[in-house]
């Protein structure tokens, strides 16, 4: 049984999922990375050369081959994996579905700080339509991420991960 971390775009997922797996002695997967393995191409040439919807159905495929390992992993996925496919049922039956929930203004402030141009769905956005984005996409994502196992509000680093994983441990055992 895998934890997967969901959540919108700066939520943490790829940061903490990589601290959660070192807590708990874990192999560490992002699934963006492994499609860009995959595929032989980054996130962004992806999106621009194939389009989303190749994306997407190669996003579905990457989740389901990295989830056939027989070793429990922490598996970071995209902000969009939840939302496409069968993917979130597909989760919550192969393990632990953690949805990292951050405010809006919040991932404003990370993303900034940031070069959007790694995340095509951003990329050239002021702050004033990144949070329009965000807004709407939280929105439209909800129904999806509001189906996880725990929903967990990321504050300080370190102290996310030791609560995190107490929150994973308690409840994987009263499942
Ligand atoms: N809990 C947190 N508190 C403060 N900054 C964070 C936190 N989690 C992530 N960040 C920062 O936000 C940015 C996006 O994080 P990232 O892990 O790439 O998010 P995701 O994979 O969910 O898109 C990074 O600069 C990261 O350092
Ligand atoms: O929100 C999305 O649909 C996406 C989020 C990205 O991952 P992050 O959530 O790590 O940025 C990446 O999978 C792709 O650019 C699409
Ligand atoms: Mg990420």
């Amino acid at each position: 049984m895998h934890i997967y971390l969901i959540g919108m775009p700066g939520a943490g997922k790829t940061t903490l999922g990589r601290q959660l797996a070192a807590t708990l002695n874990l192999p560490f997967i992002d699934l963006d990375e492994a499609i860009e393995k995959q595929a032989g191409l980054t996130i962004p040439q992806l999106f621009e050369q194939k389009g989303e919807a190749y994306f997407r159905q190669l996003e579905s495929e990457v989740l389901k081959t990295v989830s056939d390992s027989a070793e429990r992993l922490v598996i970071a996925t995209g902000g969009g994996t939840p939302c496409f496919s069968d993917n979130m049922a597909f989760m919550n039956k192969n393990g632990t579905t953690v949805y990292l929930r951050t405010e809006p203004d919040v991932l404003v402030q990370r993303l900034l700080n940031q070069e959007l141009s790694q995340r095509p769905l951003l990329k050239g956005k002021s702050e004033t339509e990144l949070l329009a984005y965000l807004t709407q996409t939280i929105t439209a994502r909800q129904p999806f991420y509001l189906q996880a196992g725990i929903i967990f509000e990321a504050r300080d680093n370190m102290q996310a991960v030791a609560q995190l994983s107490a929150f994973i441990s308690r409840f994987e055992s009263s499942c």
